[in-house]
């Protein structure tokens, strides 16, 4: 068994001075048999009087641990008790403390591991303590979160990661100072890989049960990626372990605006594999690029810029100069799009459903020749200015589960749910059914998801098009990627992987609409 992207660490030369009340009921499997599970949980309550924005402690405490652990625990703690994403709360709290550098990078190492990990985690600090974490008050099932994250998996030593654990503890939850040396003391005690042999299923019982606890993924997603990936469950594993990897920033090069050869040279990162446009960068705030300042080129994944670009690959005959993004919030693939155009002659009509998001939309392509309507996609035939039948090439970036992209948002593979799919690849249908009305017969329209849920993609892509009324024909896709491109599958539509092609898993379906 795989200890994943643990560092080693010292072992832990302490002997335990106390033990959790209860651990020497330790389990073999923790209460809830052994699944990751959604964090949080009933009696989730706030924080005694912290402020996420400032990461400022109850007023009187202790000075709790240091400024990266404390800004870490406060982004864990918003992300649980508000719903808040990390990338944005943890933005906020490091501004508000002032952290920059090592400090920054170890906060944002520490938030986002732990949120990543966190219904492992979970089972270690249930079996631990001997009671499940529901049962543990939130401040300090926040705080044992980060603190066993550290000694899990980084290569904080195991004396700091117990003390400073504690000292937060006492913190935000000053009854529970003692409960959680325990704790932590319990968990020092064993190796991740002894840990996980106990808390997961064996591989032979239980495959995917296992997978879930070793990787960390909730087990309905495994079941998503593996089903999508032919059954293969080995290769179900290589996609996990790379969700688990922080992943590479990618900057798109904004054609006629910076070259990606020279914006790469510029900021110290290297050309993108398969996208023209495409930048790494390695490291460094993307804010800070000049050429991002100043709208030469954008924040954006791979992935986004070759599903962008493969619709405008796709040849077409006759006029090609309107085109449509139906669902441009927040404006990365318009930003694309409306380079494009203005290389081409050609405008982009951009809809968002919500304001605010109509709003970046409309900074994200300032200066090009792209009209945004902040209008709902589906008024096509109703809206005057979306009239069927009267775009050249159309493309649908559906509002999706982002179960592709979970790299970067490292809490929302705890919070998204089965029972989100229904009404969402409900809209899916009827957002590609009104592009293919919006299409001009003879053009076509690309079905984008940053999700490989089958369900959200080939399901949606079929049932759409079969109640659109329109006869279409799909393209093969493959041919729209750049050449050299590995591992693209049989064809008509494409999936493209984090663990194959370095990208979000964007699926990609081309239909021409033939009547
Ligand atoms: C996956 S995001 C699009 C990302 C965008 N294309 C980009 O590259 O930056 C889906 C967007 O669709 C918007 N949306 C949801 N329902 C919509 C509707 N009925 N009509 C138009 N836009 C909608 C969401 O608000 C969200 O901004």
């Amino acid at each position: 068994m795989s200890s994943e992207h643990r560092a080693d660490r010292p072992d832990n030369p302490e002997r335990p001075a106390d033990r959790p009340s209860g651990s020497e009921h330790r389990a073999d499997r923790p209460h809830n048999s052994g699944r990751p599970r959604r964090p949080g949980g009933p009696g989730y309550g706030r924080t005694q009087d912290r402020d996420a924005r400032t990461g400022r402690g109850p007023r009187g405490g202790r000075p709790p641990s240091d400024p990266a652990r404390q800004a870490a625990y406060e982004a864990i703690a918003a992300v649980h008790r508000d719903d808040a994403y990390a990338n944005l709360v943890l933005g906020d709290i490091l501004r508000g403390m002032g952290l920059h550098g090592r400090d920054a990078a170890f906060a944002t190492e520490l938030t986002y591991g732990t949120l990543r990990a966190v219904g492992t985690l979970d089972l270690i600090i249930a079996a631990a303590a001997g009671r499940d974490v529901a049962r543990i008050d939130p401040p300090a099932r926040d705080a044992l979160r980060l603190g066993a994250y550290q000694l899990l998996f980084t290569r904080v030593p195991a004396h700091a990661a117990v003390n400073q654990t504690v000292d937060l503890v006492r913190s935000v939850a000053p009854g529970a100072a003692g409960f959680a040396n325990a704790v932590m003391r319990g968990i020092s005690e064993t190796s991740l890989d002894d840990w996980l042999a106990r808390v997961a299923p064996g591989y032979d019982e239980d495959p995917v049960g296992h997978l879930a606890v070793v990787h960390h993924h909730p087990e309905w997603i495994i079941r998503a990626f593996s089903e999508a990936l032919g059954g293969d469950l080995d290769d179900t594993a290589r996609l996990l372990l790379e969700d688990n990897q922080p992943p590479t920033v990618h900057l798109c090069a904004r054609p006629g605006r910076a070259d990606a050869i020279e914006l790469a040279d510029a900021v110290g990162g290297v050309p993108g594999a398969f996208s023209p446009y495409a930048v790494y960068l390695h490291g460094g705030a993307p804010s800070d690029i000049p050429e991002v300042r100043d709208g030469r080129a954008h924040v954006q994944d791979e992935g986004s810029q070759l599903v962008a670009a493969a619709l405008l690959a796709a040849p077409i005959e006759g006029r090609d100069t309107r085109w449509l993004d139906l669902c441009a919030g927040p404006g990365g693939k318009a930003g694309l799009l409306g380079s494009i155009a203005a290389q081409r002659g050609a405008e982009v009509t951009a809809v968002e459903v919500a304001d605010h998001r109509a709003r970046l939309v409309e900074q994200a392509t300032a200066g090009l020749p792209v009209t945004v309507l902040p209008t709902d996609g589906r008024t096509v035939g109703r809206d005057p200015d979306l009239p069927e039948e009267s775009f050249d090439r159309v493309l649908v970036d559906a509002p999706c589960t982002g179960l592709g992209s979970l790299r970067r948002r490292p809490e929302s593979r705890w919070r998204r749910q089965p029972a989100d799919l229904p009404p969402l690849t409900r809209l899916q249908r009827e957002l590609l059914v009104a592009a293919l009305r919006a299409v001009r017969p003879g053009g076509v329209v690309a079905y984008v998801t940053c999700s490989p849920h089958m369900v959200e993609t080939q399901v949606t892509v079929t049932e759409g098009s079969r109640r659109s009324g329109v006869e279409v024909d799909f393209v093969d896709a493959r041919p729209l990627l750049p050449p050299g491109m590995p591992k693209l599958g049989p064809g008509p539509t494409v999936q493209l992987w984090p663990h194959r092609h370095g990208t979000d898993a964007m699926f990609l379906a081309v239909l021409r609409r033939t009547s």
